[in-house]
């Protein structure tokens, strides 16, 4: 008889009820999983588990023969792991638990079990972050615990605790020279940790004496399934065992799944080893560093940071497919593009922001896409590996896809404050046949491909300014707050040295050759070099070029809400 079927009647001897239409089978590959031969959902408990079955805190307490207030509420299951790494590892220790601790696989599927080699993929990576900040954390409740045991650890401490030591190597190569674990090292605390962290359940189900929400105990047979998102089970404390509910309609060989919670893929690969695809708990994650000024300061602008803030300088944001694109994010990234003389956040801001964000998710794009293309043919785990970047990617893209649609919409439902230097261009036909001769442009697209946008741009404001001087009217409704801006700022401006000098190039190239070349246009009004000097403050605080297009658009300071 296999070690599956031992423990199975192992836990049916000790008090335990497990419906005979469930059976249990073992794979090499996929490890432990369930198949039915056809169940109605029902309310029916399918599998029941008796107290004494269950690996609690309370029976680590009574091994180690110590009471509860051994256990820190911070780390509520130091005491029970450390428990199983004994009933595990420790020889000579035998336990009512025998037949399950055996099942329980010694190489786990996380990545901090993961060889030293199949580790350096993901070196680089938040995923290698995460993990690197999660194991001292482990160390520190390990070694708290055994002082408080007055047990000795079998690691040498001083070289565990030496500052920068990247813990998940550490425990890599520990594991890869010692073949039998010491119950008492941390690489087999690790392993406990990942024991719980893969098929722990929370106590609270249990009872609602909990040191804490995070406490948690080993549910045998029960945690034999695998997980399926949005599966619908109940567990629940009845007549002295542990019921396992499952409310799905089965039909004959197909899998009983049990439901580990609405997890991103990211937390089912730390914690369980696997993804899910298409997982709609999805997550990823953009942390970006910036002025720590700016963020204190973005709450007075309406942007509250406290949950995203995690230091001084830079913030992380959760994208998911609920939410794609964060409105604080966005509304960040508008603040960064606010100018001096802009009061705060407006659609100017907003669509630049918005341009500026979807660069920096194009390169998360482009990072996972990299990442997507190792080979990962000869490993399961690498597989799985190159799912969760595939799946990152995808999340990022559909953000970018947001953020066009999110820019689309401003500006199609703030049409009345902006106007795309293209129209313009159409409307003021006599500019536009000014430039021919110049710039050598005949047609739109031609200021993009020649370069040659901004220097039109100014000439086009200066050209605004001038409105009133031209003896015949234009033919065209010249937006107002083009015009206002310039004589706000011409009014303001105060001109150093280095504008003039910096203008000076392209005004010498223009003038006085255009105003006698086409004196309609550039032969009426005032087209002296101050004037250009303003025009491109104008423009700095006006004009936005559309990233996807290469248009620029100006825009009136227009204060919006999302
Ligand atoms: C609670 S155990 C389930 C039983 C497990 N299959 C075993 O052999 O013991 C959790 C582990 O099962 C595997 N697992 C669970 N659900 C899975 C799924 N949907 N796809 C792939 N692996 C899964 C993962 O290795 C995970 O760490």
């Amino acid at each position: 008889m296999g070690k599956l079927e031992d423990c199975i009647q192992w836990a049916v001897k000790n008090g335990s009820i497990v419906d005979e239409r469930i059976h249990f089978k073992q794979s090499s590959i996929s490890g432990i999983s369930a198949v039915v031969e056809g169940i109605l959902a029902t309310e029916e408990p399918l599998i029941q588990i008796p107290s004494k079955l269950l690996i609690t805190n309370e029976k680590a307490q009574e091994s180690f023969q110590v009471d509860s207030d051994v256990i820190d509420k911070n780390a509520p299951n130091a005491l029970v792991q450390l428990y199983v790494a004994k009933l595990k590892f420790a020889k000579g220790m035998p336990s009512i638990y025998q037949p399950y601790i055996d099942l329980l696989p010694l190489k786990l599927e996380q990545p901090y079990f993961w060889d030293w080699k199949e580790l350096q993929v993901i070196k680089g990576t938040d995923l290698y972050l995460v993990m690197k900040q999660r194991l001292p954390k482990l160390l520190e409740e390990w070694t708290t615990l055994l002082k408080k045991l007055s047990l000795e650890p079998s690691d040498d401490l001083g070289q565990l605790e030496t500052p920068g030591l990247d813990l998940v190597d550490y425990v890599a190569r520990y594991r890869e020279t010692n073949e039998q674990l010491p119950w008492n090292s941390f690489a087999a605390y690790v392993w406990s940790a990942g024991i719980f962290a893969s098929r722990a359940f929370p106590k609270i189900a249990l009872n609602d004496q909990c040191l804490s929400i995070n406490e948690a105990f080993l549910y045998p047979i029960v945690d034999f399934l695998n997980h399926k998102n949005d599966t619908k089970v109940k567990w629940c404390f009845q007549d002295g065992k542990m019921c396992f509910v499952s409310k799905e309609s089965l039909k004959s060989g197909e899998e009983l799944f049990n439901n580990y919670g609405d997890k991103s893929n990211e937390e089912l690969l730390l914690n369980y080893g696997f993804v899910q695809d298409n997982n709609q708990y999805d997550d990823a994650r953009l942390t970006l560093r910036l002025d720590s000024q700016l963020l204190d300061g973005a709450e007075q602008l309406g942007i509250p940071l406290s949950q995203e803030r995690v230091t001084d300088n830079s913030v992380q944001f959760k994208l998911n497919k609920k939410e794609l694109l964060p409105h604080n994010l966005v509304k960040l990234f508008a603040l960064v593009h606010k100018l001096k003389s802009e009061d705060g956040i407006n659609l100017r801001n907003s669509l630049e922001g918005i341009d500026s964000l979807q660069s920096i998710l194009m390169q998360k794009v482009e990072f996972f896409r990299q990442k997507t293309r190792i080979d990962a043919s000869a490993s399961r785990k690498l597989q799985i590996l190159r799912k969760y970047f595939d799946q990152q990617r995808r999340l990022f893209q559909l953000s970018i896809e947001n953020g066009q649609k999110l820019q689309k919409e401003l500006i199609k439902s703030n049409s009345e404050f902006l106007i795309s230097f293209k129209t313009i261009f159409k409307n003021d036909k006599q500019f536009a046949n000014s430039l021919l001769l110049t710039f050598g442009v005949a047609k739109f697209e031609d200021l993009i491909t020649k370069d040659c946008m901004n220097q039109i741009l100014l000439l086009w404001i200066v050209r605004v300014a001038n409105k009133n001087e031209y003896a015949k009217k234009l033919p065209f409704e010249i937006p107002q707050f083009i015009y206002d801006t310039f004589q706000e700022v011409s009014s303001t401006i105060v001109i150093e040295k280095e504008d003039v000098l910096q203008m000076m190039g392209f005004y010498q190239a223009m003038f006085p050759a255009m105003s006698e070349k086409i004196p309609e246009i550039y032969g009426q009004g005032n087209w002296r070099i101050r004037q250009f000097i303003v025009a491109d403050t104008v423009m700095d605080r006006l004009v936005w070029t559309r990233k996807l297009t290469q248009e620029p658009f100006f825009v009136k300071k227009q204060r919006i809400a999302f």
